[in-house]
């Protein structure tokens, strides 16, 4: 006899179980969740998207108040140590748990505390910390485990010197140097933070450009701007070994060079949390990075068990995850009231911010496209000018005949906020998703929301 009956189970607690959970008890389904960590939130809000944005956004005010004139006038210089800021950042963590704790009350949706494995189809067994063991049975599942940072068996990460993504939130000292490997979304996060903290840091990036993904301006501005504030960048380097010395760590690259700092951040790469979940059980078979495939509708080779978030690879967003929670319960549910998830803009979190959606020139070029371009600079416009952040750029790409708006590509403050005017355009159906909106809609002045006029008439002016 089971423990507990359900009709949906829902593995994982962090946006990706929470939007699949929310989703099906609003709809009337009876549903719980299991969570091995003693708090719900995942790792979006213990260790990834949360913490890291709290931390930020502390250091960001400190540099506000260091590189201001007004108080450099006033004899203002602060100087917090590292777990200081990271306190900051604990206070957002705890306020995030309580309140999507209260969703999961309010709803009638009880937490199982434990580590979920498939006995059979419709069976999961959970195993508490203390080892007592609870039978769950449910007609539908969501398996939504997210990912860990990739640890390659070399390091030792039990080094106080060599941290991931998790650990880095342990750091108890200030550093002043740090050699950050890995140049995807979270080792250019963090590079950007340490920088932003004084730290000597060193990218290392094992391609030769940085988020190769996004379109090119962008990438050039990002490299000139970690450049400009003092970073090291190296290209298409590998690392051989990982030497820890009694006061910091040497990394030894295949290319024979060897760098020194007081720290090592590894950010080279996640892994999906689907081991010891008894898939083989249920005739699942992840691939080799942990990553669970599923079909459009995100369900697995077992259709009525689904995945979705991390544990499914990329986009690996806690934007996408939420979305793709709700649409798997509303595909089991038989509703069409939540769309497949696609569209999903880019924010990326670094000095400078940046975010993008739809496509870059280079696709637009090698699909033979005729589009144009319209820039904005912030520095030309008057809200980036009073609150002295002139650096950055709204970029538009678009159909030369139709207009219709195809790439929104933005760097700067507030990037991140600022993609979503466009993007509310863009993925309005013909023909209410042209630039057009822009140059016939007045815009509250001075906003960065400008940026979209100033942007649209520079692109139609080079119209012929
Ligand atoms: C440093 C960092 C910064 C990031 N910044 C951003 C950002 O700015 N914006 C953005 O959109 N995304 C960001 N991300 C990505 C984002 O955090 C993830 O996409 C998101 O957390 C994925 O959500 P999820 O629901 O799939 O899984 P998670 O949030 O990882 O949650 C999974 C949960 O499942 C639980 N679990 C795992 N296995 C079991 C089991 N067998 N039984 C029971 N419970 C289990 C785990 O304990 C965990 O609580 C960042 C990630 C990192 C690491
Ligand atoms: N602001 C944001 O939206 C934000 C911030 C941080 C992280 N994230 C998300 O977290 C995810 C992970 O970030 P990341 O910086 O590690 O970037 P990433 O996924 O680009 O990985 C970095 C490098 O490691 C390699 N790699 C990945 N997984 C591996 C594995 N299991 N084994 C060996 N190599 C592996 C990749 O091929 C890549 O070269 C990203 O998908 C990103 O979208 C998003």
């Amino acid at each position: 006899m089971p423990d507990f009956e359900f009709d949906l189970v829902v593995i994982g607690t962090g946006p990706g179980g929470e939007g699949a959970a929310m989703q099906a008890a609003k709809h009337g389904m009876k549903v719980g969740v299991v969570e091995r960590m003693k708090m719900i939130g995942g790792a979006c809000t213990h260790v990834g998207t949360i913490p890291s944005k709290a931390l930020r956004y502390a250091i960001f005010r400190m540099m506000e108040v260091n590189r201001s004139q007004q108080f450099l006038d006033r004899g203002l210089f602060v100087d917090t140590p590292f777990p200081d800021l990271l306190k900051a950042a604990k206070g957002v963590v705890q306020k995030q748990v309580l309140l999507r704790a209260g969703f999961y009350e309010r709803n009638d949706v009880p937490v199982i505390h434990g580590s979920a494995h498939f006995v059979d189809s419709n069976h999961v067994e959970v195993t508490d910390a203390d080892g007592s063991r609870k039978m769950v049975r449910a007609k539908y599942f969501v398996i939504a485990t997210g990912a860990r940072p990739y640890r390659p068996a070399s390091i030792d990460f039990s080094n106080p010197c060599v941290f991931d993504s998790d650990t880095i939130l342990g750091l108890n000292r200030d550093v002043k140097s740090l050699i950050v490997y890995g140049a995807g979304v979270i080792g250019c996060e963090y590079a950007s933070m340490f920088r932003n903290l004084n730290a000597k840091v060193t990218l290392i990036n094992a391609r030769d450009k940085l988020l190769e993904y996004l379109d090119d301006e962008i990438i050039d501005a990002l490299s000139y701007h970690f450049r400009e504030h003092g970073m090291l960048i190296k290209h298409k380097e590998e690392f051989e070994k990982v030497e820890c010395t009694h006061d910091g760590v040497i990394v030894h690259l295949k290319s024979g060079k060897k760098l020194k700092a007081d720290a090592l951040l590894w950010a080279a790469g996640r892994t999906g949390n689907s081991d010891g979940m008894g898939l083989d059980k249920v005739g699942v078979e992840p691939d080799s990075r942990g990553n669970i495939p599923v079909n459009e509708n995100l369900q697995t080779a077992a259709p009525h068990i689904y995945a979705v978030g991390d544990v499914i690879g990329p986009p690996a967003l806690a934007s996408a995850a939420y979305m793709q929670g709700r649409f798997a319960s509303s595909h089991m549910l038989g509703n069409k009231d939540v769309a497949p998830v696609k569209n999903v803009p880019t924010g990326i979190y670094t000095s400078p911010e940046i975010s993008s959606l739809g496509k870059t020139e280079k696709e637009l070029t090698a699909e033979k496209v005729p589009y144009e371009v319209g820039h904005s600079l912030f520095r030309s416009l008057a809200r980036a000018q009073i609150t002295g952040q002139a650096v950055g750029m709204l970029k538009l790409l678009f159909h030369r005949e139709t207009l219709e708006l195809l790439g929104i590509h933005c760097f700067g403050q507030q990037a991140s906020e600022i993609i979503h005017i466009g993007q509310a355009i863009m993925l309005q159906p013909p023909p209410h998703n042209t630039i057009n909106y822009f140059v016939n809609t007045t815009f509250n002045y001075p906003t960065m929301a400008e940026a979209y006029r100033v942007a649209a008439l520079n692109g139609l002016n080079r119209l012929f």
